[in-house]
């Protein structure tokens, strides 16, 4: 046995152990934990280095932890290291992540220890942004209902191994979760934590910058109040039909990549788009606010919400088909051009220099760019300036993202070099236009094949977005009264009420679903307004201001 240098940093620790039956000379720096392996002369062959940020729990003894918890008997001079390890598959946009698990011999229970206890000294050490208590959420009826399984067969495992302990609500209701951030005391919780898809990764959002507002005494309805940042993270774990929040931040849609980038402490700013009617807020949006093919999609999609993720291609191909077009007229306040521009075949991935110059921008006081994982938010009361642009036309779709919004359906997403947190937006402008031409446009979106190079797209980064109807079908028909006294945000809680709104207008898509997609299929009136998908959800209100 050689111990060396046990005192001195950088090096903590350096011994002979054995994997198997091949011997290493492992290393714990304050960095890096490395193990290489010698030859019967004693010379290096392959070495192994994991940083200590992505070693997730040791453990005395042979033990495994996926797909069961195991121990081996017999075990005093042995230790299990677990630690992120990438894998070969994924996507271009992020690797899956798997735990890696070694497990070392020592020649003495002794320096078994001395390992155990120099590991937990380093983790505890170069790990500072790490959670220690979560609060998770699991929507059981998310995507194809599995939520709860997946949480305690691949995520609860890791998190006991990480020594986080945490506190699990399974909800029984839409917008529980949201309230419960709300009401809640959230004393002693490092993040949030959602199990499902976009819907219940929105309520999280809405209840934390919702409490954050609350607390700060601010009032979210005042577009032009500048919000306040919120502390608290989000972390998702992909159990939905879409998870485009979940695909486009973390490149896949793994539970397991999603527990180790939550164990880690990794996380990732977020741009957040407030949507207003008139003076009110409505909601916010990470990633789709859309108009026209978009909405009637979610419109046509609740109503079969019982096909689970595939009601959505069903849908599309309903609303497709039923070819419709919409008359309207969009402002927009376009960003600076010399930062970005949609069309620069860039791809913002963490670390992203664009998002780091656009929050120095947006916070030239914060300490570099934020922590937040999903909460934080633009200062656009102090990013207004420029002159409106405005174009009045009958459009297929109008969508406004703040991300790529990518997901496994459109791995690129709606808008590819879109950034995730510049504090602006991609406006996507597809004009009427004949059904082949609407269909490439579609299609595109499963290719690497640019869906902005068709004459009638148009698509701008902008720092705010207004739509409004055309003179003389503005929005203050009884119909459109009616569905703004029904849903948007309460007074008291800045938060929205999906579930009136939302009923109302997934009758109102019912009835008009049944006479309407008939209807346009066989040229007859079509309806003269669509609705407005935020997020995956239904907008009471079809005159909006985002920001
Ligand atoms: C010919 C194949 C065309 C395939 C076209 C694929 C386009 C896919 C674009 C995906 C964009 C996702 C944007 C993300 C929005 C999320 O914030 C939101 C919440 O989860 N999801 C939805 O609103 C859910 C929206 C889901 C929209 C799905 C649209 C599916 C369209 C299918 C069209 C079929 C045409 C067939 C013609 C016979
Ligand atoms: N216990 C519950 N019962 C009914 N609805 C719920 C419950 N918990 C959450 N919800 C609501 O269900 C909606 C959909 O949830 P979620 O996003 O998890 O799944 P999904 O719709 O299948 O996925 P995606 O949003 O990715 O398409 C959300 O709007 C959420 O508010
Ligand atoms: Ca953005």
């Amino acid at each position: 046995m050689e111990l060396l240098d046990m005192d001195v940093d950088p090096v903590r620790l350096e011994s002979s152990l054995w994997v198997g039956k091949k011997r290493y000379r492992a290393a714990l720096t304050g960095w890096h934990l490395n193990w290489t392996e010698l030859d019967k002369k004693n010379r290096d062959k392959k070495t192994v280095s994991v940083p200590v940020s992505e070693v997730i729990g040791v453990e005395e003894g042979r033990v495994q932890v996926l797909p069961q918890r195991s121990v081996a008997e017999d075990t005093d001079r042995e230790f299990t290291v677990f630690y992120v390890k990438r894998s070969s598959s994924g996507s271009p946009y992020g690797l899956l992540w798997r735990l890696g698990r070694t497990q070392f011999c020592c020649p003495s229970r002794d320096l078994r220890d001395q390992w155990m206890t120099q590991l937990r000294i380093a983790l505890k050490t170069h790990s500072p942004s790490r959670p220690h208590r979560l609060l998770v959420f699991i929507n059981p009826f998310g995507g194809k209902k599995q939520g709860r399984q997946i949480y305690h067969s691949l995520v609860a495992p890791l998190f006991e191994l990480a020594g986080i302990s945490s506190h699990v609500v399974v909800t029984e209701r839409a917008n529980q979760a949201r309230d419960h951030i709300l009401k809640k005391d959230l004393t002693g919780f490092d993040g949030v934590v959602c199990v499902g898809g976009d819907g219940i990764f929105s309520e999280l959002l809405h209840g934390v910058i919702g409490r954050t507002q609350q607390e700060a005494g601010l009032s979210a309805h005042d577009p032009s109040v500048t919000l306040q940042s919120c502390d608290l993270h989000i972390g998702i774990i992909p159990a939905g039909s879409t998870d485009c929040v979940c695909f486009a931040t973390v490149g896949v849609n793994d539970p397991v990549t999603s527990a180790l980038h939550i164990i880690i402490g990794d996380s990732q700013p977020l741009d957040v788009c407030s949507v207003h009617h008139r003076s009110s807020l409505v909601r916010y949006s990470v990633s789709l606010v859309g108009y026209g093919f978009y909405g009637d999609v979610l419109a046509e999609s609740e109503r079969h919400r019982w096909m689970g993720p595939l009601r959505y291609d069903y849908s599309g191909a309903m609303v497709y088909l039923s070819n419709r077009s919409y008359a309207g007229v969009i402002q927009y306040l376009p960003a600076d051009s010399q930062l970005s521009s949609p069309r620069d075949n860039t791809r913002c991935l963490s670390g992203c220099s664009v998002c780091s110059k656009g929050t120095e921008r947006l916070f030239p006081h914060s300490p570099g760019a934020s922590s937040l994982y999903s909460s934080h938010f633009s200062q656009f009361s102090s990013d207004t300036e420029g002159e409106w642009v405005s174009v009045e036309g009958r459009f297929r779709a109008v969508s406004l993202t703040c991300m790529s919004s990518s997901c496994p359906r459109s791995p690129l997403g709606l808008s590819p070099s879109a950034h995730l947190a510049d504090g602006t937006g991609d406006l996507i402008i597809v004009r009427d236009t004949h059904p082949l031409g609407f269909l490439t446009f579609l299609h595109r979106h499963t290719s690497t094949q640019d869906q902005f190079d068709l004459p009638f797209v148009d698509v701008h980064r902008v720092k705010a977005v207004r739509f409004s109807l055309p003179t003389g079908e503005e929005e203050d028909r009884d119909e459109e009264r009616e569905r703004v006294n029904d849903g948007g945000m309460t007074e008291e809680g800045k938060r929205p009420s999906r579930s009136g709104s939302h009923k109302h207008l997934v009758e109102r898509g019912e009835e008009r679903g049944q006479k309407d997609f008939l209807c346009g299929l066989c040229c007859s009136k079509a309806p003269a307004v669509s609705v407005w998908n935020c997020d995956g959800e239904i907008l009471p209100h079809t005159e909006i201001s985002c920001k």
